[in-house]
């Protein structure tokens, strides 16, 4: 028989809440780290928050969300009843995945694969050799690719679009990186400068829907808005995770979709491009082996046609950037109805978090985590025990774009390799910023182009 749950989870005690937050945001990861060792794999660092450590509690916690958890539904939708909001996205996100997962990761990534260097290029070019903060312009250039890839080509709405959702996901930063919930509700000036911001994405993203829900269904889907488009009008409650009748997908709906894949990418493939460039200046033999790499596709006569297969090293070392500095660090869900994890009591309400960050470099699972080592990828063997590897979540609600990104990250460090020197400025100071995503802040660099690229 199973040992019933307890209700007493272990945690810092004896200081009030506050102080458990000040100590918190002074430095996230490494209190994270202390109560790890002092309280172990499960402790409550607030009365409403519960994080966990183990692998196997990890991905119980991510399989059954849509079910016992939740993740936070939209903020921002201007919807006062969020419990009715959440179900209609949550719906609404799980038909985009049954019905469009297949035409999502294979003709309309090859599709936007052809433009996306094209993009690449441009933003590179407009920095002109100076000195640039680098999270900023990596932001900017994959928003605009997210864009391309869920509307396609080029045109001034597009832009437009991944302009006002950088900056309705700019606005929002301030609520979300807090670590304590305000009520969304509350009239103050951030939150209806959030919906402002958000309204008008919205807006934009709802005309560009509009236009193309006018035209014919396209035969092979060039981006996200097609396989949507190919799906207008069936009941988003229809499957499993649906309990609620569904209504039928249609322009509102699928706008709102598109949003949320905006911004749930916003500033991630950034991050990692951002420490990839950090760690190549550190360490020259790993640069050495991408640019012999991407050498070796070209000496084939393959010349600019390459994809991540022909990459293995630059794809481990995407790997390894993704296990040492995963962007989203910290993932959480709220229980959605009481229940038990890892023994353990929960009430509807609490949160529950788990640092990918922790688990990454934790020496139960992993040979050596503290060294940065791509090579580990390519021992044949799976480097890590168990379930210790999740840079992109797990379960119903795992990242969307997984594939999407881990092509678009591959090709990107080798594209800037192969035709920069990339001057680093300040690869030592800028160390791991555990903020709402964990970037290398502050680092600078100059793109110099190389005379020997092809
Ligand atoms: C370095 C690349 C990326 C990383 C590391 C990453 C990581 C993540 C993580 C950790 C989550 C939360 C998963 C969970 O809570 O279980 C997530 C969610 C999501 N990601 Fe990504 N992501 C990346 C790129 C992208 C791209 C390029 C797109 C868009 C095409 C995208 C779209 C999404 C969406 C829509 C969600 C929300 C899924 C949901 O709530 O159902 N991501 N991502």
């Amino acid at each position: 028989m199973a040992a019933p749950a307890r209700s007493l989870i272990p945690g810092p005690t004896g200081r009030r809440l506050r102080d458990h937050t000040y100590e918190y945001e002074r430095d996230r990861l490494g209190f994270l780290t202390r109560c790890h060792e002092e309280f172990g794999d499960v402790f409550r660092f607030s009365p409403m928050t519960v994080v966990v450590g183990h692998p196997d509690t990890v991905h119980d916690l991510f399989l059954r969300t849509n079910v016992d958890f939740r993740t936070e539904g939209s903020l921002f939708s201007g919807d006062r009843t969020p419990a009715a909001a959440q179900t209609r996205e949550t719906d609404v996100n799980m038909l985009a995945r049954r019905k469009g997962w297949r035409g999502v990761n294979k003709s309309a990534a090859a599709a936007h694969g052809a433009r996306f260097l094209g993009h690449l290029d441009s933003a590179v070019r407009d920095s002109g050799g100076r000195a640039v903060e680098v999270l900023a312009m990596m932001k900017e250039f994959f928003g605009l690719a997210v864009a391309d890839y869920c509307l396609g080509g080029h045109g001034d709405d597009v832009t437009d679009v991944a302009e006002a959702v950088d900056v309705s996901a700019k606005t929002s930063v301030r609520l979300m990186a807090s670590s304590l919930s305000l009520p969304r509700w509350l009239p103050l000036p951030v939150v209806s400068r959030v919906r402002k911001a958000e309204r008008r994405a919205l807006a934009l993203l709802g005309d560009v829907v509009a236009a193309r829900l006018a035209e014919p269904v396209a035969a092979e889907p060039r981006d996200l808005l097609d396989v949507l488009h190919a799906h207008l009008g069936t009941p988003t409650g229809a499957g499993r995770h649906g309990a609620h009748g569904g209504a039928a997908l249609d322009a509102v709906a699928i706008a709102r979709l598109v949003d949320v894949v905006m911004r749930a990418s916003h500033g991630v493939p950034g991050a990692t491009t951002a420490w990839a460039l950090r760690e190549l200046a550190l360490r020259p033999r790993h640069l050495e082996r991408v640019r012999a790499e991407r050498d070796a596709v070209r000496a084939a006569a393959r010349g600019d046609h390459v994809t991540p297969a022909d990459l293995p090293f630059t794809a481990a070392f995407v790997n390894e950037l993704l296990r040492a500095y995963p962007p989203t660090w910290l993932m959480g869900r709220w229980v959605h109805r009481d229940t038990t994890l890892a023994g353990y009591d929960l009430r509807r309400g609490q949160q529950v978090m788990a640092s990918a960050y922790h688990v990454h470099r934790d020496p139960r699972w992993w040979h050596d985590p503290g060294e940065f080592r791509p090579e580990r990828w390519l021992e044949g063997e799976r480097p890590y025990e168990g379930r210790a590897y999740f840079p992109f979540g797990a379960g119903p609600r795992v990242c969307f774009g997984n594939q999407l990104g881990l092509a678009q990250l591959t090709l990107a460090i080798a594209w800037l390799a192969d035709r920069y020197d990339v001057e680093v400025l300040n690869a030592a100071e800028a160390s791991p910023a555990a903020r709402e995503l964990l970037v290398p802040l502050g680092l600078k660099a100059r793109f110099l182009p190389r005379a020997r690229a092809g």
